[in-house]
C-alpha cells in the first residue's frame, strides 16, 4: 500500500532532520496513510505527527554514540526505531516488534524508505538473545519491566535509553529498589530538547553494572548512582544532515 501524505513539517524539522528530512516526509506520509487506516496510530494523531511523534523521538539520536548497533524495543509503528535509522546511517537498528501486523508494516516502511541500516525482528523482547550497544523504546512498559527486557540486550559497555516523556523522574523514583536489583549501575534522566517546544521530552539513561553475583558486597547491591553523571555521558556524534 502506498504512503498518504503525511502533515506538512514545521520549520523546526528542517533544522532537526537536515537533509535527511524528504526521508522523514516519506515517513510521515505512511504513518497518516496507512499507519492509521491498520488502526497502528490514532486516526487524530495526523494532525500530530510531527510534534508528538517524528520531532519527539529525533532527540534520541545525540545521545547514541557513533557506529553503534541499536534495537529498538516495541517499535510499534517504527517510533522511535525508523526515526534513528532514518537520522543516523552509522548506525544499525532492529526494529524488534511481536505483532505480525506492526511488524509487516515495520518491513514495508524499511522497504519503501531504503533503509539499509535497519531490520525488523518479529519478537519479544525477554526472547530475543542478541546483544546492542543501545536499547531504546518509547511508550512499552514501566521501567521496571522495561529495563528487565532491556538490560540483558545490551553488553557491560552498552546503554538503554527509554524515551519516558514527562513522567521519567517520577517512574525512576517508582521504580529505584527494582532497578538496583537488576544491578543497574547509574540512572540518569536526561533532557532532550527540541526547537519544537511540544517535542521535548526526557529519556532515562540506564547503564547496567557488572552481571550480579552471590552474596553481600556485589556491587549491584549498593544500588544505583541516580542523577546526572556528564563524564559518563556518550560522545555526541555529529547529527546526519
Ligand atoms: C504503545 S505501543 C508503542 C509503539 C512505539 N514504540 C511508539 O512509541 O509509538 C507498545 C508496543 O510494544 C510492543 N510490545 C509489547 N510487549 C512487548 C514485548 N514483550 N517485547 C517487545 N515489544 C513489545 C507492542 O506490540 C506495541 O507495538
Amino acid at each position: 500500500m502506498a504512503p498518504g501524505d503525511g502533515a506538512a513539517p514545521p520549520p523546526a524539522a528542517g533544522e532537526v532532520f537536515g537533509d535527511r528530512l524528504p526521508l522523514l516526509e516519506r515517513y510521515a506520509g505512511w504513518l497518516a496513510g496507512a499507519g492509521i487506516e491498520r488502526g497502528l496510530l490514532g486516526p487524530r494523531e495526523a494532525e500530530r505527527l510531527w510534534p508528538r511523534h517524528l520531532l519527539n523521538c529525533a532527540g534520541l539520536a545525540d545521545l547514541v554514540v557513533t557506529g553503534a548497533s541499536v534495537c529498538d524495543v516495541g517499535s510499534g509503528a517504527g517510533l522511535p526505531g525508523v526515526v534513528l535509522a532514518a537520522q543516523r546511517e552509522d548506525c544499525f537498528v532492529v526494529l524488534l516488534e511481536p505483532l505480525l501486523r506492526r511488524a509487516t508494516f515495520l518491513e514495508e516502511v524499511v522497504a519503501d524508505l531504503g533503509l539499509r541500516n535497519a531490520r525488523v525482528v518479529r519478537g519479544r523482547a525477554e526472547q530475543h538473545t542478541a546483544r546492542y550497544d543501545v536499547v531504546t523504546s518509547r511508550a512499552v512498559a514501566p521501567l521496571d519491566r522495561l529495563a528487565a527486557w532491556s538490560l540483558p540486550l545490551v553488553g557491560e559497555e552498552g546503554v538503554v535509553l527509554a524515551l519516558k516523556g514527562a513522567r521519567a523522574r517520577q517512574e525512576v523514583e517508582e521504580h529505584a529498589a527494582a532497578l538496583a536489583a537488576l544491578g543497574v549501575q547509574e540512572v540518569e534522566v536526561v533532557d532532550a530538547p527540541s526547537p519544537e517546544p511540544e517535542a521535548s521530552t526526557e529519556v532515562v539513561r540506564l547503564v547496567p553494572g557488572p552481571p550480579p553475583r552471590r552474596g553481600p558486597g556485589r556491587p549491584g547491591a549498593r544500588g544505583p548512582r541516580v542523577g546526572r553523571s556528564p563524564g559518563s555521558r556518550p560522545r555526541r556524534p555529529p547529527r546526519a544532515r
